[in-house]
């Protein structure tokens, strides 16, 4: 597959720069009770650095996080990676993950996710998630495939009542693009 590296976009958030939610109701960055909470901040290249602590509610075995909501944590850095960068709404078409290491509750995973290449409307990242710190041990990889979108998707497909609340409330979104 013939791939190519983009331009960081001029309009992506300076290097260094904490990213708000990209959606207020987002179970990954948004306000959700027993959401993820996760942190990102956009690096110098095609990356982010993103944080999420384990919480009680995230469990799947006893003391662990659940593999799921650890993939959850994955697509959602991975799409912000590539909606960051691109400045355009893409959504998950295929995510591969390994889990390396279990994830204990209370602990914090360092999530590293790239923006590798685009063709056409596909878009390629990949992370790394790492425990004890951004230099620590490899828990979870994750390799992903985004398709970019129109905001017309959400219109289209989206609850009414949630599309009808962005529409009032702009700032419930990132950006508009
Ligand atoms: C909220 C908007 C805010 C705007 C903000 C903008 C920037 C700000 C920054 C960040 C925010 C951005 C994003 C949000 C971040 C994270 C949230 C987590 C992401 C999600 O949680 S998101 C929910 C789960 N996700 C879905 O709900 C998708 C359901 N699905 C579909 O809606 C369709 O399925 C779609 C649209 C994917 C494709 O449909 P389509 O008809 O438009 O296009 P088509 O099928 O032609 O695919 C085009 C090319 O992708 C290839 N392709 C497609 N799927 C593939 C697969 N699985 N494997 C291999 N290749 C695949 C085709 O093979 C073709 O390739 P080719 O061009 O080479 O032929």
């Amino acid at each position: 597959m013939e791939t190519e590296l983009p331009p960081r976009h001029p309009e992506a958030p300076a290097p260094g720069t904490e990213l708000g939610p990209h959606y207020a109701k987002c179970f990954g960055c948004g306000e959700q009770p027993d959401g993820l909470h996760m942190r990102m901040v956009a690096g110098d290249g095609l990356y982010l650095d993103s944080t999420f602590k384990v919480l009680e509610a995230h469990q799947g075995a006893p003391g662990l996080a659940h593999g799921g909501l650890l993939v959850c944590a994955f697509d959602e850095a991975l799409g912000t990676t590539a909606g960051t960068f691109l400045r355009r709404p893409a959504v998950t078409g295929k995510l591969d993950t390994d889990f390396l290491r279990p994830v204990p509750v209370d602990s914090v995973l360092h999530i590293r996710s790239t923006l590798d290449g685009v063709a056409g409307r596909k878009v390629y990242v990949s992370a790394d998630g790492r425990l004890d710190g951004p230099e620590g041990p490899i828990a979870v990889k994750a390799r992903g495939l985004f398709v970019t979108v129109k905001l017309e998707h959400f219109a289209k497909h989206g609850r009414a009542s949630d599309i009808a609340a962005v529409t009032a409330n702009p700032s419930m979104l990132e950006v508009n693009p």
